[in-house]
């Protein structure tokens, strides 16, 4: 395949707590290629929202310590960056969908007033005529009626599913190489939630723009990517095509996620493994995954399984399979 736009090597980042280091990333590889549609699944508390947030350098600075590791985005290593750099990348090559719509829109400006903010910073030579068509464009694209109307309202004045379709418009309204969606829609309900997801899919295969798709949900995953990370307490235990995932699957905690759909509610993931996300400021020994694994065995607890390339690009870290 071609060059990665992004290519997370290595990295280890940890959060300065009162206990001490919460060591929360633990040596991630990751990678996207262009207009590939890459999903990152994990239960709660993993580190996806680390992962990505990291790539944006939107992580409070001065509480975290990266002991190791590069994110090259179009061959810049986002780490070394000056604020000055990044926030070039935050305003034209990267774009990011939160959780939660609300708290991405600032509720004294108009929703017009937002959208054509960010398209200036994009680009500064546009008129406002053109400016104000390309917002009503946007609109339009995530089927939203009377886009003049929206324009003036106010954030409150919109249902959480219209806050999160104007999120997506002001993502995709100018040109961007990226995009990362934070579990878009899990604060809406459930079928507003598959709407967003279905709309989001379709703008990006028809900008050709990249997208990143944090879930907890493999079903979610499989339905918009191409192909899946899956992520435990810091690590990428498995990758593969998500055809290739659901065919063969490997991890046993990919397997335990795969089991779980239908008992969320339930003690742990699935018939063999309870628990829960280890303690980060002592995570354990060897697999992180070995005290909630049904197949650890004295190895597990010593070493720590690298991630082995099975072919195809499907990767498993794992001793036992
Ligand atoms: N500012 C912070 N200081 C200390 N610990 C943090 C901070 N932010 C996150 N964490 C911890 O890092 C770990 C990973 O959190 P993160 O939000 O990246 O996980 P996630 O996979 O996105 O989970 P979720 O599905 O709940 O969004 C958690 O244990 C979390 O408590
Ligand atoms: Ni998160």
């Amino acid at each position: 395949m071609s060059n990665p736009i992004l290519a997370i090597n290595n990295l280890r980042l940890w959060y300065r707590t009162y206990g001490g280091y919460s060591k929360v990333l633990d040596g991630v590889n990751f990678r996207v290629h262009k207009g590939e549609k890459v999903g990152l699944v994990g239960e709660a508390g993993c580190g996806k929202t680390t992962t990505m947030r990291s790539v944006l350098r939107i992580l409070p600075e001065k509480q975290i310590h990266i002991p190791e590791g590069e994110i090259i985005f179009q061959g810049q290593d986002i780490l070394k960056l000056r604020t000055t750099d990044i926030q070039e990348i935050r305003t034209k090559k990267v774009a990011m969908i939160f959780q939660e719509p609300a708290a991405a829109l600032n509720p004294v400006f108009t929703i017009g007033t937002q959208m054509f903010d960010i398209i200036r910073y994009s680009d500064n030579t546009k008129t406002r005529e053109q400016i104000k068509n390309m917002a009503l464009e946007a609109i339009k694209e995530v089927y939203i009626p009377d886009p003049e109307r929206i324009l003036d309202c106010y954030p409150n004045q919109l249902s959480g599913g219209m806050k999160q379709r104007i999120c997506i418009a002001m993502a995709i309204m100018t040109r961007r190489e990226l995009l990362i969606a934070d579990e878009p829609g899990t604060a809406l309900d459930v079928t507003i939630q598959d709407q967003v997801h279905r709309l989001l899919s379709g703008l990006v295969d028809k900008k050709g723009v990249s997208l990143v798709m944090i879930t907890h949900s493999l079903g979610v995953a499989r339905e918009i990517t191409d192909r899946i990370y899956v992520m435990y307490a810091g690590n990428i235990v498995e990758v593969a095509n998500t055809k290739d995932l659901f065919a063969r699957p490997l991890h046993p905690y990919t397997l335990g996620l795969m089991d779980s759909v239908p008992r969320l509610t339930g003690g742990g993931l699935s018939e063999g493994i309870y628990g829960r996300i280890p303690n980060y400021l002592q995570p354990p020994t060897g697999c992180r995954f070995h005290p909630r694994c049904p197949r650890a065995v004295e190895r597990c607890r010593e070493e720590r399984p690298v991630l082995y390339d099975l072919g195809d690009g499907h990767g498993v870290a794992c001793f036992r399979i």
